[in-house]
């Protein structure tokens, strides 16, 4: 015997389930160099699109590993990002934020 199991897997069904993840996942990865969001509800993997962030660095590594829907919303400074941006944000998606 190889020990492989000879269990058959369980029949595949044709329902998409996306991938979920909690906050405590989004927060090992919370530096510049590997960057996840959590935003309305989403998970965002943003690492590649940090150079591309049209500030310095520090104005948005600071949200790498957290909720940052508020900070999103609002730029941290009480206006909100184009729809141009919400587009672009979407290319990040991981999946879904879980848990309570
Ligand atoms: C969550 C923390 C974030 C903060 C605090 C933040 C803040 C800012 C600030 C201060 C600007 C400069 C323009 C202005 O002052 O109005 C800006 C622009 C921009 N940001 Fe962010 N940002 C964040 C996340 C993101 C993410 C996740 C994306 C997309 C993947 C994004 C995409 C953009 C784009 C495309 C612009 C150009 C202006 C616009 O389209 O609204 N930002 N952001």
């Amino acid at each position: 015997a190889t020990g492989t199991s000879t269990a058959p897997a369980p029949a595949k069904t044709p329902v998409v389930t996306e991938k979920r993840y909690t906050l405590a996942d989004v927060a090992r990865h919370a530096v510049e160099t590997d960057c996840w969001m959590a935003i309305d509800g989403s998970v965002y993997d943003l690492t590649a699109y940090l150079p591309e962030h049209p500030t310095r660095p520090s104005v948005i590594v600071p949200w790498c590993g957290k909720e940052a829907s508020e900070a999103y919303r609002t730029k941290t400074k009480g206006r909100p990002h184009s729809p141009e941006a919400t587009q672009l944000l979407a290319t990040y998606r991981l999946g879904a934020l879980a848990g309570p």
